[in-house]
């Protein structure tokens, strides 16, 4: 069943079950995804994402509990981790095709009168790097240059909500940075909900997470909530020229449990939580006028959080073997 409600959130769902049997699907998950904001969800293989992603979608039913939407009825889109077409559209006419639906449905782009449709539909293509595949047909389309058509045509409905399945599972680096900047764009004004394995891009751009595992959310929250209570914040800064005077007036600062100077300008810092590092390193290091040349979360990322929280690493323990 899914209720509307006005909230500060664009989807909670309530003990949410799907039952393939043999203990696959979902077990009783309650998603809450905050309004405006990007929520990365996580999980290994088969854990239930696409199960869960495709429910709120409308796409699949869920054997019991609710989804519960606080976005405008058609205001969501949807894209799969797969997406086909029909093989003799080109991609421009996929979009446009997408856009006369939202239109006739009173909705998207094509509605608005600020954009004639082909300027939306070259704007679209534009953003998902398609310009000069605009004119071909969609058959000969790579899986990437697919998820890329799909974003454009999920974009170009001006989704209130917009939930992607692996957005960037089949992108070349450069497809990555752009979705993900896509991504990041629409935090504040939109809501994007996005499955990925590729967490240092989870970690980029979504300020919540879910973890799922087996059927069941092992942790919802803030990014940097997860990392403080599963990652030590700690990261390794270079500087140009010696490390040792800046390690030194690090370690007078309240928010720094340790911070080492090594060789080549290198130091290695430990925050009291992911937030207060993230805010305290740049700020120190702009007032100190050093040069910095590079600045890497060791064990403040994603990555070890995921695998501490999932078992598969034993906290300080070095790193996991999977
Ligand atoms: N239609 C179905 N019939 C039976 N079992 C299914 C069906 N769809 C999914 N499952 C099973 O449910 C579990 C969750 O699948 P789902 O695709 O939701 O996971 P996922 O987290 O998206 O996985 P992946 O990261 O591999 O895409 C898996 O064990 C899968 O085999």
């Amino acid at each position: 069943m899914t209720t509307r409600t006005a909230a500060a959130h664009a989807v909670r769902t309530h003990s949410l079950v799907r039952d393939y049997g043999g203990g696959a699907g979902l077990h009783g998950v309650d998603l809450e995804v905050p309004k405006n904001e990007v929520y990365g969800l996580i999980g290994r293989n088969g854990a239930g994402k696409t199960t869960v992603l495709s429910i709120i979608a409308g796409l699949r039913r869920a054997d019991a509990g609710r989804v519960e939407m606080g976005v405008a009825p058609g205001r969501t889109a949807f894209c799969p981790d797969t997406p086909e077409f029909e093989p003799w559209l080109t991609a421009a006419e996929v979009v446009r095709q997408s856009l006369g639906l939202a239109a006739s449905a009173g909705r998207g782009e094509g509605d608005r009168g600020r954009e004639r449709e082909s300027d939306a539909v070259a704007r679209r293509l534009a953003e998902v790097g398609l310009t000069e595949a605009a004119q071909r047909r969609t058959g000969g389309f790579s899986r990437g240059m697919k998820q890329r058509l799909s974003l454009a045509a999920a974009l170009v409905l001006d989704p209130e909500l917009l939930i992607l399945d692996e957005p960037t599972s089949a992108l070349d680096p450069t497809g990555r940075a752009d979705v993900l900047a896509l991504i990041s764009g629409l935090e504040g004004t939109r809501t994007v909900i996005f499955s990925s394995h590729v967490l240092p891009d989870v970690q980029r751009v979504a300020g919540s997470v879910g973890v799922l595992d087996r059927g069941r959310l092992l942790f919802q929250g803030t990014m940097s909530g997860l990392i403080d209570a599963y990652a030590r914040p700690v990261w390794e800064v270079r500087v140009r020229g010696a490390a040792g005077p800046l390690a030194e007036r690090l370690r007078t600062l309240p928010w720094v449990v340790g911070a080492d100077a090594g060789q080549d300008g290198r130091l290695v810092v430990e925050a009291r939580s992911a937030e207060a590092g993230e805010l305290g390193l740049a700020r120190e290091l702009g007032s100190a006028g050093a040069r910095l040349v590079s600045l890497n979360p060791v064990d403040a990322d994603l990555e070890t959080a995921f695998l501490t929280l999932t078992g598969e690493r034993i906290p300080g323990g070095g790193g996991a073997d999977d």
